[in-house]
């Protein structure tokens, strides 16, 4: 049965997990685990010890630039506004089609796909027939003006909203309503709301190993211990008795990192994930957000089985504005606007699109098709 941590729908994450197989009863002492050394994201002299959080194997993690990132590219995104240089149209389109041809077409990689998905809400109509997929692996970015439907599809993905027409399929297997109502399993789904939504009466230690306390069967301390390690992995020391109102803004949200990436350790079974952050970076000052986008794709650990192939990689979706974090933290684009995805391409082939809403939205320009 899938359910969610006690039917709350309000902290940051909600971690859709399989209750019935359970823990196993192996214990986390016979787990080799391998320890990967991550750059600190607050100082990038001093690596810092983690385990990979995804899997028992040996993974190589890094915080790493985007991979498509080049020193080069750091003068498209120096401003505050992306820096773009219009192409010619058979420049662009050359490019576009290259990006076409990219595409993966392996089917089996597709984790979630979102088919015509529709949503309104009263008479608005937010979404009107949204289609995109999300596979193995990926890091992806929501992109679009805002009240464009970004947290609404998010939340569909999640299946915290049904939607009211349309399909989403998880692996494959279409799912009817909300998660909470059906047999879901071979994915796991977080979602880090945009407030970080810790709960305030319950202790950062009670936070992180929420789901850990409400669904597993791991003892308190062995729960403690992992919640203490998960907080080391996303920077944060001895803030485990403090109250989220003890906590900057920044804070909470590595906190609301850590619930979201912490897992059962006693499971054999640890099922691939992925991550939906909703604006993880808002209101964050630059190097607070630059720290946030680090840990993001720090969390994105791949790796591959003895038989040199890809296993429990979490790919994620962001939802954002922030342009640091669309050039940091995401190596593909999807734009919503009017209900629809009016583009989809690398990060990098944003800037040099020649859809004139793509253009628009790039440079702010008050002119074109978005209307406020
Ligand atoms: N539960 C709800 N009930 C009524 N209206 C809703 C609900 N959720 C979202 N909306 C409306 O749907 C529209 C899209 O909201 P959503 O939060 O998905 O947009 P967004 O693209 O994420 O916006 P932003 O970039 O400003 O965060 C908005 O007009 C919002 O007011």
């Amino acid at each position: 049965m899938v359910s969610f941590a006690g039917s709350v729908v309000s902290p940051s994450f909600l971690n859709i997990c399989n209750t019935s197989s359970g823990p196993s009863s192996s214990s986390s002492s016979s787990c080799s685990y391998k320890n990967t050394f991550l750059p600190n994201s607050c100082n990038l002299e001093k690596p810092f010890l983690v385990r990979p959080l995804w899997n028992r194997k040996t993974v190589c993690a890094c915080v790493a630039p985007p991979r498509d990132y080049k020193a080069a590219d750091s003068d498209r995104f120096s401003t505050s506004r992306f820096n773009v240089r219009f192409l010619s149209f058979e420049e662009s389109a050359k490019l576009e089609n290259v990006s076409l041809l990219r595409e993966p077409e392996e089917e089996s990689d597709v984790l979630i796909e979102c088919r015509n998905v529709c949503k309104s809400f009263g008479d608005k109509h937010i979404l009107r027939g949204v289609s995109f997929k999300i596979r193995h692996g990926e890091a992806v970015g929501i992109i679009g003006p805002s009240g464009t439907g970004k947290s609404t599809i998010l939340k569909i993905m999640a299946g915290l909203l049904a939607p009211d027409k349309g399909e989403v399929l998880i692996r494959g297997k279409l799912r009817n309503g909300l998660v909470s109502d059906e047999e879901i399993s071979g994915l796991r789904i977080g979602l880090v709301f945009q407030s970080a939504a810790l709960f305030d009466s319950l202790t950062v230690r009670e936070n992180v190993g929420f789901l850990l306390y409400e669904n597993s069967t791991m003892p308190e301390d062995q729960i403690a211990h992992l919640v203490t390690e998960t907080l080391a992995a996303v920077g944060l020391k001895e803030v485990e008795d403090r109250l989220p109102s003890e906590l900057s803004g920044g804070m909470k949200k590595r906190v609301a990192l850590a619930r979201s990436i912490i897992f059962d350790t006693t499971k054999d079974v640890v099922e691939p994930e992925v991550l939906l952050y909703d604006e993880p970076t808002a209101g964050l000052d630059p190097i607070a957000s630059t720290v946030v986008e680090d840990l993001i794709r720090s969390v994105h650990v791949t790796g591959e089985d003895a038989l040199g192939k890809p296993e429990k990689i979490a790919s994620y979706v962001v939802v954002t504005h922030q342009h640091s974090t669309i050039k940091r933290a995401v190596d593909r684009l999807i734009f919503l606007y009017d209900g629809k995805v009016v583009w989809q391409g690398m990060t990098h082939e944003f800037s040099t699109s020649t859809n004139p809403i793509v253009r628009q939205f790039a440079s702010g320009s008050l002119d074109g098709p978005i209307k406020y």
